[in-house]
């Protein structure tokens, strides 16, 4: 019997679930799996530590499931396949931790009721991370679960970069910037000290473009700036938010056309992005294979304003040495990467065509003054380290 962990990470169109058995201290990958295409045609694939595909499950298009019917079907084949593992922690996304949560936390009944006063800071996120939560609590109440911030890595940044230009008193409030996709970044900072050092102690800009997307300025390991801001509406176009937006849209369509904040909420999280923008779809791969018109607007849209962020994040760093892309389209769209790294020619920046094509892990020419990667993130394994670290502390809290 090992003992193991579990990461459990809920996207806004994803659950994704990593199984971690603690090998000499170190947690080793031992399965993992996704839930994808959430509200579109969901499809569940579960594969072994070799990367075999153990389990496979496809709903039909449209299927009305939620994330809760989905994670029922999680713990199904969770309950068959944990034989051989003594699960000692389960830890979870948690997409926003306010201004308190600077570091991982284990959740009991009084941080729960705190973390679910952010809920209406992070709507496509924070009750499906928090459902979760609740859910494994009822089943096994002394199992400890953790909460790892996608805020976290962002404390990091100067108060200059998280200040609206509001009155004081609602900065005092917590109305403020905090940055999201932290998980992420920071696996991909230290990913990058592994196999680009050099790189990593210099100034990059890291790209998470998934369904919701991001951009973060990273200066020797630390997040300088980020697009996303007070919640994960701000910055870039997503699959289906709209990215940041002049604040008078909102006032006009609230006194000029009558809409509720709850409309206005479902306009911007749920319809907006490359969804709005084409009519088609909010999936970067189904708009590729569209040859409509407003396919392609959305398309261009999608990386002019990637682009035109990174110059920002660019300046904020006062220059770049290197770009990381991540996360479904970071990962595995050689045409949006290409496109964004046309515009940012002016860096120095020089794409590889063929091993961009090819998702290599190296994308940019050997004379091109920039360096390009593609890492593929992975949140789950840093939820494990960071579920374990905290354990650890518990454990030995004079350390
Ligand atoms: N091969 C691909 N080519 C282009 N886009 C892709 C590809 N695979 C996935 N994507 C895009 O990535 C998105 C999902 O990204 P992901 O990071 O898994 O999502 P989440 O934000 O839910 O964690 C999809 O909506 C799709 O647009
Ligand atoms: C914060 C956020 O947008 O996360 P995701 O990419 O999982 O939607
Ligand atoms: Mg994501």
């Amino acid at each position: 019997m090992s003992q193991a962990i579990i990461s459990l990470n809920s996207g806004s169109s994803s659950i994704k679930f990593g199984l971690f058995s603690l090998e000499g201290g170190v947690p080793v990958h031992a399965a993992g799996g996704k839930l994808e295409k959430i509200g579109i045609a969901p499809q569940l694939t579960i594969r072994d530590g070799e990367g075999s595909i153990i389990a496979e499950k496809e709903w039909p298009q449209g299927a009305s499931l939620t994330h809760q019917a989905l994670l029922d079907d999680l713990y199904d084949w969770a309950g068959s396949h944990l034989a051989g593992h003594e699960i000692i922690a389960v830890g979870h996304r948690v997409v926003h931790g306010g201004a308190d949560f600077a570091a991982p936390v284990r959740v009991d009944a009084a941080i729960l009721a705190r973390l679910e006063a952010l809920c209406p800071l992070a709507p496509l996120h924070q009750p499906h991370n928090l459902a979760a939560i609740r859910a494994i609590a009822a089943l096994s109440p002394d199992l400890p679960q953790i909460a790892c911030f996608d805020t976290a890595f962002h404390h990091a940044m100067e108060p200059v970069a998280t200040r609206l230009a509001l009155p004081r008193a609602m900065s005092d409030r917590g109305i403020r910037r905090y940055g999201f996709h932290g998980l992420s970044y920071d696996y991909i900072a230290r990913r990058l000290r592994e196999i680009d050092p050099e790189l990593a102690s210099g100034r990059v800009i890291a790209g998470h473009l998934g369904n919701g997307a991001s951009l973060c300025a990273i200066h020797a390991g630390r997040s300088v700036d980020t697009t996303m801001g007070f919640t994960a509406l701000d910055g870039l176009m997503m699959g289906t938010r709209s990215g940041a937006l002049d604040p008078g849209v909102v006032i006009h369509l609230m006194k000029q056309e009558g809409m509720s904040a709850d409309e206005i909420e479902t306009l911007l999280y749920r319809e907006s992005g490359l969804l709005g923008v084409s009519g088609i779809s909010s999936d970067m791969r189904t708009l590729h294979e569209s040859d409509d018109p407003r396919a392609a607007e959305a398309i261009a849209l999608f990386v002019w304003r990637a682009a035109r962020e990174a110059g920002a994040l660019i300046s904020a760093m006062g220059g770049i040495d290197g770009i990381v892309f991540t996360a479904g389209i970071g990962e595995n769209d050689p045409v949006i990467r290409a496109a964004i790294a046309a515009r940012l020619a002016w860096t120095g920046l020089e794409i590889d065509e063929a091993a961009n094509r090819a998702n290599a892990p190296l994308i940019s020419t050997p004379d091109s003054r920039v360096t390009a990667r593609v890492i593929p993130t992975d949140e789950e394994r840093m939820i494990a380290l960071h579920t374990l670290a905290t354990l650890q502390a518990e454990a030995t809290p004079w350390a």
